[in-house]
């Protein structure tokens, strides 16, 4: 018989957000499979709102974690995805990337690591010899916080140490990495992995590190779409279409671990190939509930997920409940059975 049941998934997104990823293609497959994407209204008490089979969000601030919290203690059973005490270390770019050197994989063909980084709380600490001595230039200087705000992706370009002096930390001072000029981003949602290659920042020769001087700033480069044709937009766009993609295998063990470490469903990961070394990756950025838009097929692997999680949730609370209509029955006859007893005596 067909399961009619209809399952609820709440969603709270900011604004941008939730444009960009409860597009109606969504919406109707998820529809079709049964489950209904119901919005959250973050400024009401969450636990008026549902029932959910399962909540889904991108917000953070106290009150919003507050209010999870309590809708944790009242539906204990219903998934939140993700904790928001999961996500939080993906809101520190240190924190975010310790778990990448931490991760126990055995490395075969293809290896992987972070670039050498160092961590800059004051402006005193950017002419200090100890502090960024060790670094090769160029660096990336990325703001310490990443927390979704235009001013978290708003990176620095530094060619040497003089170069330095006029950033604000917080920081952290990342070494740039040749890598071709394409980016791969892994997309996980739960089990599934998908890599994509984007557009990234091009190579620097050391002829380019000598006569540069200071710093360049961008932000979201991999986001930027190519309008303009000039001869180097077709050079970077022909980079782009022949870069080989790493093995699946290799960024499915490292998805899997990461998953596993930060007990998180929904995030990607940037990597981009050493081109010196040519098998060596760099793990460089973690985000939490990317622009899953962006992926090919996201409405068929999202609503995948979901049909997943809520099915799950469904056999565990059926067996639970056969399980207690099987001990209510053990307690019938084992009751009958002492009654039974009792007469005979
Ligand atoms: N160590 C590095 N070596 C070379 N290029 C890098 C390095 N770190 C960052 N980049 C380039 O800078 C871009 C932005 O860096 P990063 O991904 O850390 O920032 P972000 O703002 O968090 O990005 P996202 O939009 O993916 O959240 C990368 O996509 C890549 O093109
Ligand atoms: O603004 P924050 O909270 O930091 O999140 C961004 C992520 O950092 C980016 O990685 C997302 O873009 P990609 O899906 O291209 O990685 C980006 O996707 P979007 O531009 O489609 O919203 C955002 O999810
Ligand atoms: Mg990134
Ligand atoms: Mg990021």
């Amino acid at each position: 018989m067909a399961d009619s049941r209809r399952f609820r998934i709440g969603y709270a997104l900011a604004p941008k957000k939730k444009q960009s990823f409860i597009q109606p293609s969504l919406v109707t497959l998820a529809q079709e499979r049964g489950i209904d994407l119901v919005s959250i209204d973050s400024s009401r008490p969450l636990s008026e709102q549902g029932p959910f089979d399962c909540v889904l969000h991108k917000l953070c601030g106290e009150d919003w974690k507050a209010q999870l919290k309590d809708y944790a203690d009242k539906h204990p059973s219903v998934p939140i995805i993700d904790e928001p005490q999961a996500i939080e270390r993906l809101h520190n770019r240190i924190s975010m990337l310790q778990v990448v050197s931490e991760l126990e994989i055995p490395q075969e063909t293809e290896t992987f690591g972070i670039p050498s980084q160092v961590v800059v709380y004051d402006s005193m600490a950017l002419s200090d010899s100890r502090a960024v001595g060790a670094l090769r230039f160029p660096v990336i200087a990325k703001p310490l916080v990443a927390d979704g705000s235009a001013k978290s992706h708003k990176m620095s370009l530094v060619f040497h140490r003089d170069g330095l002096l006029k950033l604000k930390p917080p920081l952290v001072l990342q070494e740039f990495v040749n890598h071709g000029g394409v980016i791969f981003k892994v997309y996980v949602v739960g089990d599934y992995v998908k890599c994509v290659k984007r557009r990234s920042l091009p190579d620097v020769s050391l002829e380019k590190l000598e006569s540069s001087e200071g710093s360049l700033s961008f932000s979201q480069i991999s986001n930027m779409t190519t309008h303009d044709r000039t001869q180097k937009e077709y050079y970077m766009s022909m980079q782009l279409e022949q870069a080989e993609v790493p093995p699946q295998s290799f960024l499915t063990d490292i998805a899997r671990g990461l998953s596993r470490a930060m007990r998180l469903h929904l995030f990607n990961f940037d990597v981009i190939r050493d081109t010196t070394a040519g098998n060596h990756y760099f793990v460089i950025d973690i985000n939490y509930f990317p622009g899953y838009a962006k992926m090919p097929s996201y409405e068929t692997v999202l609503t995948d997920f979901f049909w997943n999680l809520v099915h799950e949730r469904k056999n565990e609370d059926d067996m639970y409940s056969a399980l207690g209509s099987e001990i209510k029955e053990m307690k019938l006859q084992n009751s009958c059975a002492s009654t039974e007893e009792m007469d005979n005596k």
